[in-house]
């Protein structure tokens, strides 16, 4: 059984495939915090922008298999969209709690390049044509490869210097937004966050930087 939040077919905002028109699946739960704001200040990962518990989203619900979610996913892509490859992004919340190697094999089959975005403190199964790591503090990496890395700056406990040699083809800074974090631990100045990624891309050019480009567009 899969647990899924929210479908909805957009445009990647985010790292390398910015731009990309993608179908994204963001499953239910995470392994890193409860998504509830009491547990915020004491959870694992606490800047966390996203609402992904429960089974209420535009799309969501609960799916018995594979070949269910997978046509469900296949029904957001675009019928006319003929000489586009389709694309799905799994996320979440932690998408490699539910993801397996059934689900990326029946999306294969159906046509679909499979992107994920995840945490890395879960080993990932096999088959992902696009894997964006994005590490969270002092929570060890179970994946320390892939195609992607995409680190939130500033973390006091995972500075850039951490992650610089493992084995991604492309590595990204990205802001961290409080903006819509309710119960504020941190500084919280947007544009100060932005300036010091930009000055540390500048430093240091193997990191790019990463805006949430659906945050400013306005879209999902
Ligand atoms: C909501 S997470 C879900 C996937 C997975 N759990 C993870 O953390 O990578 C999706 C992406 O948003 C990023 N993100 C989460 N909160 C953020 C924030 N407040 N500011 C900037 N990026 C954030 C994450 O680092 C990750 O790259
Ligand atoms: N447009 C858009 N791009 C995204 N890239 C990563 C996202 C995420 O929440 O995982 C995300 C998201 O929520 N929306
Ligand atoms: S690991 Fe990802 S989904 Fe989980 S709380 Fe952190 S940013 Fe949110
Ligand atoms: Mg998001």
């Amino acid at each position: 059984m899969y647990h899924v939040k929210e479908a909805f077919y957009t445009l990647q905002g985010e790292g390398a495939q910015a731009g990309r028109a993608s179908v994204f699946c963001r499953f239910t739960g995470c392994n890193l915090w409860s998504g509830r704001e009491i547990d915020r200040a004491n959870a694992q990962c606490t800047f966390c922008d996203t609402d992904f518990n429960g089974t209420d989203g535009v799309n969501g619900g609960r799916f018995n298999t594979a070949q269910a979610l997978a046509e469900h996913i296949k029904a957001l892509w675009p019928q006319e969209a003929n000489n586009a490859v389709p694309y799905v992004v799994f996320t979440g919340g932690e998408p490699l709690l539910q993801l397996d190697t059934e689900l990326i094999a029946t999306l294969h089959s159906e046509g679909f390049e499979v992107a994920v975005e995840t945490n890395g403190t879960v080993p990932a199964p096999a088959g992902i044509d696009w894997l964006c790591v994005s590490p969270k503090a002092s929570n060890p990496l179970a994946i320390t490869q892939g195609d992607e890395l995409k680190l939130v700056f500033p973390q006091a406990d995972a500075p850039p210097e951490q992650f610089s040699h493992l084995a991604f083809s492309h590595f990204f800074l990205q802001p961290m937004d409080l903006s819509a974090v309710a119960q504020k631990s941190i500084a919280t100045d947007g544009a100060a966050t932005v300036q010091a990624t930009t000055a540390y891309c500048m430093a240091n050019p193997q990191w790019r930087l990463s805006l949430q480009t659906h945050k400013i567009a306005g879209f999902e």
